[in-house]
């Protein structure tokens, strides 16, 4: 006999109302992992200098507001934490999957009353059985391997609009994934620098709104972009020190400027940057050497964007006839397995779009990204993950 299904705002009042202890009883996984067991930045590095016989520097300023932390963000046990979403906000693959399956049913019943979200926007739930009180869903710009001044725009608004709920629901706390870098093809290198720098522009700001943000990496690709970029960017007594560096973090435009425009001008992102295409980053279309025709690719984009988005919406309405008949099953979830715990796995999209994936409330919201192979690695070694907590402990 199935369980009953709960009402998702009977359930997100209930849970809300709840202390910690209390919480932490609803958490559909037990190793969760809590504020204090993650060491913020400055901790880091002192302890990293200490080794090196360094003396310790400075003090306090914003590296004592951030973290890097390697591994799953479903076990962060934060206010809120960020689910890098699609445009229908119900559920997917990659970290939207992995969000959505720990959180439970009643998270993709809050999300269908959301009717969607645009590209750069947020939006904040419950966090249900997650360890996490809220999600703030936000959608990534599509960048196939093209960083241009949209990608760099919306990609920031993401962030910008993420804090900004953090600061109008009183939040103190929030974990954020790499944006876009997976199934939406954002350079990792530009998204880390876009991140960091928006982060730590927004906690100058609101120095009093924030008591941490934790950048959670998955890839072991990502953890030593973010740990270079972080050192020039939160160093002690950051507050200063670092304006200089900040420019040392710009990713110098790439020799392959794939524009080519008389109006140079019009093709520097809002950091001043060419468009650029990020070496590291070419995909299967091979986007890189060739020097594409800006015109024809434009339309050959709309029309590859546009038979996607159908194939997708006719995944969002067969998901949402298996979302039904699915949620029998859901109610039994199985125990956490090798294959379905994110943590130790990736959870394939396919299972997971059949799951959560669909339109709200009749409209079609297109996802313009056909799902695809999980791309992600699952981290190897985890820094500041269960580990590190166990012998901090
Ligand atoms: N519609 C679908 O069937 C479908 C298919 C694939 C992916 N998706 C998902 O991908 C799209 C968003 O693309 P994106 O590049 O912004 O997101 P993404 O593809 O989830 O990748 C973002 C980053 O999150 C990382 N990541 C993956 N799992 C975790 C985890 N448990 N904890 C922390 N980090 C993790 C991943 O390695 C990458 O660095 C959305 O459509 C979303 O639903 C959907």
């Amino acid at each position: 006999m199935s369980k009953k299904k709960k009402d998702w705002k009977t359930e997100k009042e209930r849970l809300l109302r709840l202390d910690l202890e209390e919480r932490r009883k609803e958490y559909r996984r037990q190793d969760y992992i809590s504020l204090d067991n993650i060491l913020t930045w400055r901790e880091e590095k002192r302890s990293n200098d200490k080794e090196e016989g360094k003396d310790l520097t400075g003090g306090g300023g914003l590296s004592e507001k951030v973290s890097l932390y390697k591994g799953d963000i479903t076990v962060l046990e934060v206010d809120a934490i960020v689910n890098a979403a699609n445009s229908s906000l119900l559920g997917g693959g990659g970290v939207d999957g992995c969000i959505h399956k720990a959180a439970g049913s009643c998270l993709y019943d809050e999300c269908h009353s959301l009717n969607g979200c645009e590209t750069g926007n947020a939006k904040i739930t419950c966090g249900y059985d997650l360890p996490a009180r809220y999600v703030i869903h936000t959608v990534g710009p599509v960048a196939r391997g093209h960083v241009g001044p949209t990608e760099t725009s919306d990609l920031t608004a993401c962030y910008e609009n993420s804090l900004r709920l953090m600061k109008e629901h009183g939040l103190k706390t929030v974990a954020f994934p790499c944006i876009s870098t997976g199934i939406y093809g954002f350079p990792n290198e530009p998204a880390a620098g876009i991140a960091l720098k928006t982060v730590k522009n927004w906690i100058k700001e609101n120095p009093d709104e924030i008591t941490r943000v934790i950048f959670c990496v998955f890839l072991d690709n990502d953890f030593s972009i973010y740990k270079k970029k972080m050192s020039a960017i939160f160093e002690d007594n950051d507050m200063d020190v670092a304006e200089e560096h900040q420019k040392e973090d710009y990713t110098p435009p790439s020799p392959k400027s794939t524009i080519k425009d008389e109006s140079e001008d019009s093709n520097r992102d809002a950091g001043g940057n060419e468009d650029v295409e990020m070496e590291s980053q070419k995909t299967d279309d091979n986007l890189g050497n060739e020097e594409p025709d800006q015109e024809k690719d434009k339309d050959e984009k709309k029309e590859e964007d546009v038979d996607i988005a159908d194939k997708d919406e006719e995944k969002g309405k067969e998901n949402d006839k298996n979302k039904d008949a699915g949620e029998a099953e859901e109610e039994q979830a199985p125990a956490q397995t090798e294959e379905n715990n994110p943590a130790e796995s990736t959870v394939p999209m396919e299972v997971v779009a059949t799951n959560n994936t669909g339109n709200s409330n009749g409209e079609e919201m297109k996802d313009p990204v056909e799902s695809s192979e999980e791309r992600d690695s699952i981290p190897t070694d985890s820094f500041q993950s269960k580990e590190t907590v166990e012998k901090k402990e």
